[in-house]
């Protein structure tokens, strides 16, 4: 389904992080990726998503280019959400971006009703991850790209939210690259993983 070839990225003039990389991930998969901090993990997960143009290389879905207008079908979920939200919208207009939020998912996610008229800043970083990954699922995605999404959260949270993309992976074929340091928890999710050196 997704398919990544050939790719190599980098960051201004600086030398590349990611040489020729390439790899595939199949309808309702979950794929893991991991390496060492600056192995190039988050610049891979944003090139899927369209978010970083490679030097080189392509990806495609179900052999098409991504399409430059609407919603991604890559979702990108950063490891810092503050960071793609507006600081001065309060949750439930962040969430609108993506469509008006499917209460049951909000449930499943734990997004609490309370919380719709705060800001970003006013939620911890557990919560805010869940924020994102509910306004990500909003845009009714192919692929999700968790960049450590369940890094700030307790155990328990953290299984939660594995399950719920688990079933979503199973139900609609979402396919998911999770994105993460904790080889416990990929070696739990993940049905293959690729590591980068
Ligand atoms: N916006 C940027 N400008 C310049 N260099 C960058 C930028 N973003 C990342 N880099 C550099 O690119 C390299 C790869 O960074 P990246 O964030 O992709 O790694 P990572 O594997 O996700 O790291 P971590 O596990 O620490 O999150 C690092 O050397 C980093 O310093």
């Amino acid at each position: 389904m997704l398919e990544a070839r050939g790719i190599t990225a980098g960051h201004g003039r600086a030398a590349p992080v990611l040489a020729d990389l390439s790899l595939h991930l199949a309808r309702g998969e979950i794929l893991g990726l991991a390496g060492p901090s600056g192995s190039g993990k988050t610049t891979l997960g944003r090139v899927l998503a369209g978010l970083h143009p490679p030097r080189a290389g392509r990806v495609t879905l179900d052999g098409a280019p991504l399409p430059r207008r609407g919603p991604c079908p890559v979702q990108y979920v950063a490891q810092h959400p503050q960071m793609a939200m507006n600081p001065r919208w309060r949750i439930n207009r962040v969430l609108a971006e993506a469509g008006p939020p499917d209460p049951a998912l909000a449930g499943l996610l734990q997004v609490a009703p309370d919380w719709l008229d705060r800001f970003p800043q006013e939620l911890s970083g557990g919560q805010l991850q869940r924020v994102a990954l509910l306004r990500a699922l909003g845009a009714a995605p192919r692929v999700l790209v968790a960049d450590e999404l369940t890094a700030s959260m307790d155990a328990l949270s953290q299984a939660r939210i594995w399950q719920v993309l688990r079933d979503l992976a199973e139900r609609t074929g979402l396919a998911v690259l999770a994105i993460s340091h904790d080889a416990a928890l990929l070696d739990r999710i993940a049905s293959r993983i690729l590591r980068l050196p």
